[in-house]
């Protein structure tokens, strides 16, 4: 494993009283593509910005290599920022676009048009030197605006919804870009985004944040498999969460029906919250289902029928690539390990065992 390049140590950050970051510690790992991932406002560009040298925290300290950086100004930073809107100088070329940063550092001609050609190349735009950024596509003056920020030769680059302006297309086009461009860069990259399918398809290690707090941090698989509450599970991707009741090891009530899990530890008799992904749900004849139920609704994805089948007072949303009509009468069967069971929020959790008694 590689060496932790970046520490945020219980960073707590304040706008006009509202408390936007509080005590976050996380730290980042070299030539890491992490990502921070969660809803509008959750306090994501923040912690960027912080990163970044754009923002100082109220409380907390930022390490970059073990030294304190927390008062350190953005360019004297070995880390550049990527916007959402590219911020291009529209009177410039692309290559002036690109060259400015290192003309303010005064490396030479020959170094800068150096520069400017491998930066090209990487983002493949050979050939728009002297295009002007009105003629280039949204996906290309990101790519500009991407090559600027490399010929910097940061040690990090921070992406703060690069991606965000563009279509669906393009956008999933520039992810492989990305990817691409981070392994042949040998860099870290620190990306923010509201879209979870983004940060599963890109990321190293993902943080879910939530009103200024981690709620996870993982491999997209551990955290699409093994989402640590109820709120990781509804933010990435579609799920059942069902209000549920541990009986004892390996054994949940579901909706009152026992199925059985392959979960230990959470006790006897204690409400719990079960998630189920919708791909993970066996439609089967209802007497072979461990529960019946009736399809309420069908919509053709693709690659899948996504359903929804009524079954216990329960919608259950179920995706399948056989096709149920609506009105079918089928069964529901969970393979154990396709069942996790998550602890509730404590407050919950204390509120649910009041009205169980
Ligand atoms: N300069 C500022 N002054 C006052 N409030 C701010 C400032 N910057 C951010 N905030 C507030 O801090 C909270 C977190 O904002 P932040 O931009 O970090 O969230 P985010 O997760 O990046 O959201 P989004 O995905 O919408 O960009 C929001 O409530 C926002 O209004």
């Amino acid at each position: 494993m590689s060496h932790k390049l970046i520490d945020l140590q219980g960073i707590t950050k304040t706008f006009d009283k509202e408390i936007v970051l509080d005590d976050l510690n996380l730290y980042i790992r070299e030539n890491e593509f992490l990502t921070l991932l969660g809803p509008s406002g959750c306090g994501k560009t923040t912690t960027l910005r912080i990163l970044g040298g754009f923002e100082t925290p109220d409380k907390g300290r930022v390490l970059f290599n073990g030294t304190d950086i927390t008062n350190l100004p953005p360019n004297k930073r070995q880390l550049n920022t990527v916007f959402q809107k590219y911020a291009l100088f529209t009177h410039m070329s692309i290559a002036e676009n690109i060259a400015f940063g290192l003309k303010i550092k005064k490396k030479s001609k020959d170094y800068i048009m150096d520069k400017i050609k491998y930066a090209l190349k990487l983002v493949n735009l050979q050939g728009f030197e002297n295009r002007y950024p009105d003629s280039l596509s949204g996906g290309q003056q990101q790519r500009v605006a991407i090559a600027r920020a490399i010929v910097n030769e940061p040690k990090v680059l921070l992406l703060d919804e690069p991606l965000g302006a563009l279509d669906l297309k393009l956008r999933q086009d520039m992810q492989y870009e990305l990817i691409r461009l981070k392994n042949e860069l040998g860099i870290t990259f620190i990306y923010v985004t509201h879209d979870q399918e983004e940060a599963l398809t890109m990321s190293d290690t993902i943080v879910v944040m939530n009103q200024g707090y981690i709620q996870q941090i993982g491999t997209p698989e551990d955290i699409y498999n093994e989402p640590q509450n109820a709120f990781v599970a509804d933010f990435i991707g579609d799920s059942n969460i069902i209000d549920s009741l541990m009986i004892e090891d390996r054994l949940v009530e579901i909706l009152g029906t026992r199925f059985a899990c392959v979960d230990e530890g959470f006790g006897n008799h204690k409400p719990v919250d079960v998630v189920i992904r919708p791909e993970d749900i066996c439609l089967v004849k209802p007497e072979e289902g461990t529960i019946q139920g009736v399809v309420s609704n069908v919509i053709f994805k693709g690659v899948h029928y996504e359903m929804e089948v009524e079954a216990c007072g329960y919608t259950w949303l179920v995706h399948s690539t056989g096709m149920y009509p609506v009105g079918t009468n089928v069964g529901i069967s969970v393979d154990p390990f396709n069942i996790q069971i998550m602890n509730k929020p404590e407050s919950e959790d204390e509120e649910a065992v009041v009205t169980d008694a």
